[in-house]
This record gives C-alpha cells, structure tokens and sequence, in this order.
C-alpha cells in the first residue's frame, strides 16, 4: 500500500481515517478476499488524487479566484506556432512539448469554458436555407434507444402539414420536454416530411438508429405543463387495442384485463385518456379508451348482448325462478359445537323445481334488467388498509346454487366463530316450539315486515307459501358491530345496493369447475331438491352440473366486474384455503377500493 501523502490540505484527520481504515475494519471482515479488496480500495491511487484535488478545490473556493484570461488555449496555440518558427533552447523545447500534449491542451480548453462559464452543449449550426418566415424553427436531436419515442403524429386535413398528435406521458418524448402536441413536423434526419403519409415517416423513424435530428415548427398552442392530481382506475372490462378500430393509433395503444389497475396520466383528449398500469416498470403511457368514450360504445353495444344473455335465459329458464329453501338450518348449524345462528340458504338462482314457480321473488327480473343499463368502464379507486379495530369489510358470496357456497361458510364459521359471523334474518311466520326468537329468525308480524319493506330495511326479502323471509341491513350491521367478518351470500343483482362506505363488500365469486370435474368430486355431494320445506336432499344430477356451469359464465359475464376475487371449487380443501387466504390479506394488507367509500 502506497503511503498516504500529509497533504499540506485542511483536512489532516481525513488522511489518517484513510490509513487507519484497513485496519480498523479488518476485524470485521471475515473472508480474505474482501480484505484484499479493501486494502486495495483504500490504498488506490486515484482515490488519493481525488482527495487532493478536493483539498484543492476547497482552498481555491475559499480564496474565489477569478481567471486572469478565458483564451488560454488560443494563446498557447499561437504561442506553440512562435516558437515553432525559432532555434529552440533546451527550455523552449520543452514548454513546445508540454503545451503540445492532448491533456494540457485539453486542460486550457476546459479553463476557458469555465473562465466564459459556458457551459451549454455546441448546437449544430442552422441550416443555411431557411426560409424567412420560418425563424421560429427548431432543429431538436434526440438520442434513440430501443425505447419507442412515445408520440404519435397526424397529417392536418386542412393545411397538409404533418403535426404531432400527441405526446405520451412518460416516454422519450415527453421526458425530453422539447417535442409538444401541436408541434409541426418538417424533417426527419433531413428528409422532409411534407411528401410523407403518417405511416412512412413512423417507419423512417423506426429504422433509425442513434440520433435523430427533427425540424419542428412549434405549435402555437401553448403548454401549460399541468399537474393533474394522480388518479388510479379499476378497469371494468378487457381492452385489447389491436381489437380496437377506433384508435388512433394502435401500436400506441395500452392492454389491460378486467380489474387492472391503470394510473390515469393525461386525460387532456376527451376521447384517449393516456395511462400505465399500476406497478408497471415502464415509466411510458399507452392509450385507453376514455371513460365517456367506453360508455357511449357500450350503450352503442348494449341491445345485442341484452338479446343474447335473455336469449340464453329463456331457453334455460333461469330468469325468474328463485327459490327459498327455509327450515334448513339443522345440524349444520351447530356443527363443530358452533352455534350458527341465521345459517340457511339465502335466496339464490336456480331452475330446478320448476313447478315453484309461484315461490316467486321481489325484485329480481326488474333488476336484472335495470343491471343491463349499467355500463361498466372504470371505477376510481384508491388505496385503503384498514385501520386496527375499524370495521371489517362486508364478505359477500356468489356462486350459482349448490356450488358450496353453504359449505364455504359453515368451515369459516367452525375455523374461527370469533371471528366469523352471519346475519340472523327476519321472517313473518309463526315461531315453532324449539325455535327462539332472534337465533333462527327475528321473528315479526306480516305487517310489521310489510312496513319494513316499505321503509329499505331489506337488503332482499321473498315471499314462500305466503310468509315472508328476509335478510335487513341492521342483521349485517348486527355482525359487523360485534367486530366480526359477516358473511353473505346473495344473489349477484343485490351487490350493488351494499357498495358502499359503510360495507365494502369484498366480492367473492366461488365458481364451479368443469362439468368433468363436478362429477368427479362431487360424486356423494347431497343438494337440497326444494321439493318439500323439510330440507330433502338428492343426489346431484347432470342436468345440475350443467346447469350450475352455465348459470355460473352468465353471473360472470353480466356482474364480474364487480367481483374481487374469483375462486373455483374444485378441490374443497384448496377452495376453502385461498377464500382463507384472500379474506386475510383484505384484513390486513393495502388494496384498491372505490375514492367514494374512503370519504365519509
Ligand atoms: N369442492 C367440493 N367437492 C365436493 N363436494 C362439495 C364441494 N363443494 C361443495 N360440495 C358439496 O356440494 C353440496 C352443495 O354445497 P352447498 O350446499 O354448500 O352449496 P350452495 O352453494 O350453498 O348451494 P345452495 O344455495 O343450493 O344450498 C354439499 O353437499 C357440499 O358438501
């Protein structure tokens, strides 16, 4: 190791943390490599250098000097050619070869720059034939990585010429700050651009390489460089751009999925909004379709897929026909030793038991219909972690009837009734000898119920064999204050009317797997037939595999954007483990929900 020169410098004490380190640190290091490497590193020569350039520079700072001269290297050029000229002494010879050397040179060239404190880059010159009316051109060189440049251009139907449509936020462009929308295209690396479609100047630019030169006109619209507040939307449905005739510009374009979260980073045009999707590492937006522009295309849309799903429906005849099951709470309610108080089948779709019809439900076919009048675009969003003894979210369960909606519940009930917990609902038929009021049901008068209904004290109510049944928003309120998780399964049409603050439904879309696989795994699996109130029991059938698949792809593709977590009975175990897993992660981690349940 070199010894450490004692600077004539300010800093003594820095010289010997040098010397000292090695040492000092060597009983830290354990492998001798990195020992090596320190002694190395501490006893660099250029680090040595650097300190007392540093001590210079700190001395020099203090005492301000001004250059004397800011053409050094010009008065060393002219005084290398005098000499040159003349019978040279030993010492004449020897200032020639140092001032001819690159780095003196180098060095003087670097005094002037500083001593004229110029120190802008040299611009190429401008061309020589510009024309007069052309003084607000700008010639801009950007360097091209494999990166696109992340702009998009236009040709003006009125004058011809070739603008700037856009720029995205984020990319090379908007990143350089000096190309804007509006900006007039003249030249490309020289070629100008006013014989040229859209397309072929996108391909000059595509195949060049390294530096791209660019004559600009800039537009006169003037950037107002806006901060727009960030905003993050949920995406409602799939966009694939490639798909997408109306874009302006496809290879601009962003592809997100149905629940993406995109960061909303320009919605300047009315039309394209510009985003990213969130946690996505490229700083560069792509374009989406905007909100207003979504929705008229789905209304546009909207009269053929109504005709498809109803068309579907009828011929399975799914539509009206719900059916309430009561009197089955039986054992499985105090299974495992857990009282479960309200722990029935809710009012869910289903075609079997034709016949009852008459079982018919409240507001369900108006719903459905008025569901088809939603359109789904994006939803604003936020991030939200519940505060530590805030209210927990609000569980809601949808799945087509007797894919183990039931099933899921009663194992969360028995894994941890502390925790868990349902609603306990109303109904206005006589209470039998073992039951209590307030454990099965809350039991009232019919006219008591009918007042109820009347004042949206149900979340949903039906009517069977002339009693009514239902679930009130205060029986979820009920769990939800003891500071427990309630869990609901509902029919889809009912999620809606619980998102909100107060709730935040967590969706859960428990979805049956293939036909196949139902018949393997729920060969000895009892349904309810719904043929007597006594809560008999069958065997599932073909038709009921095939009816649960079917009902489940029409929930999905009518209501899943409103589901946050989609899971396939299977395998019960594995089912069961993720629907643990997600409700987990819901109560104690970060996740997006919707701006308006964060405002109370
Ligand atoms: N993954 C599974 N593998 C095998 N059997 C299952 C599975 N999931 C549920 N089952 C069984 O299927 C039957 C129906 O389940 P469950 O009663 O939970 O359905 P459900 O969705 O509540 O339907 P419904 O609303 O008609 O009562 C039950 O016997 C249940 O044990």
């Amino acid at each position: 190791m070199p010894a450490l020169a004692t600077g004539a410098g300010h800093e003594p004490g820095l010289y010997e943390l040098l010397a000292a380190l090695p040492s000092q640190l060597q009983p830290h290091v354990s492998s001798p490599e990195d020992n090596t490497f320190l002694q190395d590193m501490f006893g660099e020569r250029s680090l040595h250098s650097l300190i007392k350039i540093h001590e210079r520079l700190q001395h020099y700072e203090e005492t301000k000097p001004v250059p004397v001269l800011d053409n050094a290297a010009s008065l060393a050029h002219n005084l290398c050619e005098e000499l040159e000229g003349r019978p040279g002494s030993g010492e004449i010879r020897e200032l020639l070869k140092l001032l001819s050397k690159p780095h003196v040179k180098s060095l003087l060239t670097i005094h002037d720059m500083v001593a004229l404190k110029s120190y802008d880059p040299e611009l190429p010159p401008l061309p020589d034939d510009l024309d007069d009316d052309e003084d607000s051109v700008k010639i801009i060189r950007l360097v091209k990585n494999k990166e696109p440049l992340g702009a998009t251009i236009m040709r003006d139907d009125h004058t011809g010429a070739i603008l700037v449509a856009r720029i995205m936020r984020g990319g090379a462009a908007d990143r350089s700050g000096l190309i804007h929308a509006g900006d007039e295209l003249k030249e490309v690396n020289g070629i100008p651009t006013d014989d040229k479609k859209p397309e072929e100047i996108i391909r000059i630019l595509a195949q060049s390489q390294g530096a791209i030169t660019f004559k600009v006109v800039p537009g006169t619209k003037a950037e107002t460089p806006t901060k727009e507040p960030k905003v993050f939307v949920k995406a409602l449905f799939d966009y694939d751009p490639k798909e997408d005739s109306a874009i302006p510009c496809k290879e601009a374009g962003l592809a997100f999925k149905k629940g993406s979260i995109l960061h909303i980073m320009s919605q300047d045009d009315a039309t394209w909004w510009q985003a990213k999707i969130e946690g996505d590492a490229s700083p560069r937006a792509g374009l989406v379709p905007s909100k207003q522009f979504q929705e008229r295309r789905f209304a546009m849309r909207r009269p053929v897929a109504t005709l498809q799903f109803h068309r579907a429906s009828s011929k399975r005849s799914y539509d009206v026909t719900f059916e309430f099951a009561e009197d089955i709470e039986e054992d499985a309610e105090c299974s495992g030793g857990v009282h479960v108080a309200g722990f029935r089948r809710s009012f869910r779709l289903s075609r079997r038991d034709k016949k009852k019809t008459n079982k018919s439900m409240y507001e369900s076919k108006k719903s459905e219909m008025y569901d088809m009048a939603d359109v789904p675009t994006y939803e604003e969003v936020t991030q939200y972690r519940r505060p530590s003894g805030a209210k927990h979210r609000l569980v809601v369960l949808i799945g087509p009837t007797g894919v183990g909606l039931a099933e899921m519940k009663r194992k969360l009930l028995i894994c941890d009734p502390q925790h868990f917990g349902v609603p306990i609902p109303h109904t206005s038929r006589p209470k039998k000898s073992q039951e209590s009021d307030g454990v099965e049901y809350h039991f009232i008068s019919k006219s008591l119920f009918e007042a109820d209904i009347h004042n949206n004290k149900f979340i949903e109510y039906g009517e069977y064999k002339g009693n009514y049944y239902g679930t009130s928003l205060d029986s979820l309120r009920s769990v939800v204050s003891k500071n427990k998780v309630c869990l609901f399964d509902v029919q889809p049409h009912v999620i809606k009317h619980l998102r909100t603050a107060e709730f935040k439904p967590f969706v859960v879309f428990v979805k049956p797997p293939s036909v196949e696989r139902l018949r393997d795994t729920r060969k000895n699996a009892k349904i309810l037939t719904g043929k007597d109130d006594k809560g008999s029991t069958k065997l599932f059938t073909e038709e009921d595999f095939e009816e649960m698949v079917i009902t489940a792809q029409s929930m999905e593709s009518q209501y899943g954007h409103l589901f946050e977590k989609v899971i396939v009975n299977d395998d019960l175990t594995a089912a069961f483990g993720e629907l643990r897993l997600a409700l987990k992660k819901i109560e104690a981690e970060t996740h997006w929900v919707p701006v308006s349940w964060t405002h109370s």
